[in-house]
C-alpha cells in the first residue's frame, strides 16, 4: 500500500534533514505506529504521503504508483485515498457532529441517499451516532476527535493518516479514540498513528517505526515503544 524507498526530505529554507534515507513498506490493512523525540520526522512523513512536500531524494510510492503520477488535477485523487486526523483540520464550529461528517461528501456531490447511509454508518463506526445532533461545543475532546475520525472515514479511504489523534485528551478518552482507530482499521483501512502516547502504544501493540533525528532505527512488528 505504501512504499517509502531511500526516501530524504531536506527542508530548503533552513537545511533540516527532516527524513533521512528511509526505506520501507507499510501492507494493505496494517496498523502502523509511527513514534519518536520531537522533530524526528513524523509529521514530516505524513506531509510526504500526502504530497505537502516532495522528497529531495528516493521515491514515494502508494498503492504501487510513485507520487509523481498524482500531479496537477491528480493530487486532489491521492489526498481522497488518504483520510487524515489532524490537530490543525478542527470541526467546523456552526455545523453539528452529523454535518461536519457530511460536509466534504456532500460538497463531492454524492446522491443524498448515499451520503446519508454513509453518514450515518460512520458516526456508528465512531459509537457517537446518539450524539449527532449536538455542536462540536457540546461534545466532549474525545467524542470531538472522534467525529473527526468519522469524518475521516466517510468517504471509505484506503488509507487513514492520524497525527497525535489523543495529544489533548485524558486517559479514557485517549484509550477510546485508539479503539476507534483499531475499529477503522478492522475494516480493512490501513491505519497510520503518529503518537507521543507510550502507554497506548505499549497497551495496544502493533507494529511500530521508531524515527530518531529522520532515521528509521527501529522497525518492530510486535510494537513496543523504546526512543
Ligand atoms: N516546513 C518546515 N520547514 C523547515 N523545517 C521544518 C519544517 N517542518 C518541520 N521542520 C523541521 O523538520 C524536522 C522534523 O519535523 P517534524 O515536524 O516532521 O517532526 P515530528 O516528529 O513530527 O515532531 P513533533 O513530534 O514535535 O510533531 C524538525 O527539525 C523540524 O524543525
Amino acid at each position: 500500500m505504501i512504499d517509502f524507498k531511500q526516501v530524504t526530505l531536506e527542508y530548503p529554507v533552513t537545511r533540516t534533514l527532516a527524513l533521512d534515507d528511509v526505506t520501507l513498506h507499510i501492507g494493505k490493512g496494517e496498523f502502523v505506529y509511527l513514534v519518536g523525540h520531537s522533530g524526528a520526522g513524523k509529521s514530516s512523513f505524513m506531509n510526504l504521503l500526502l504530497k505537502r512536500a516532495l522528497p529531495t531524494r528516493g521515491v514515494v510510492q502508494v498503492a504501487g504508483l510513485p507520487l509523481s503520477h498524482y500531479r496537477g488535477r491528480k493530487t486532489p485523487l491521492l489526498r481522497r485515498r488518504m483520510g487524515t486526523v489532524f490537530q490543525d483540520n478542527l470541526l467546523l464550529d456552526h455545523l453539528n457532529a452529523y454535518d461536519n461528517v457530511a460536509f466534504a461528501l456532500r460538497v463531492t456531490g454524492v446522491p443524498a441517499r448515499e451520503w446519508r447511509q454513509r453518514v450515518t454508518v460512520a458516526l456508528r463506526t465512531v459509537g457517537l451516532e446518539h450524539k449527532k445532533t449536538a455542536l462540536p461545543v457540546q461534545l466532549s475532546l474525545g467524542e470531538q476527535q472522534r467525529v473527526a475520525i468519522a469524518r475521516a472515514i466517510v468517504s471509505d479511504p484506503p488509507i487513514m493518516l492520524a497525527d497525535e489523534p489523543t495529544g489533548n485528551l485524558d486517559p479514557d478518552n485517549s484509550r477510546e479514540v485508539l479503539k476507534v482507530l483499531q475499529n477503522v482499521n478492522l475494516r480493512g483501512t490501513t491505519v497510520i498513528v503518529a503518537t507521543h502516547a507510550r502507554e497506548l502504544v505499549e497497551t495496544y501493540r502493533h507494529r511500530t517505526l521508531t524515527l530518531r533525528k529522520g532515521k528509521l532505527v527501529r522497525d518492530d512488528p510486535l510494537g513496543g515503544y523504546t526512543l
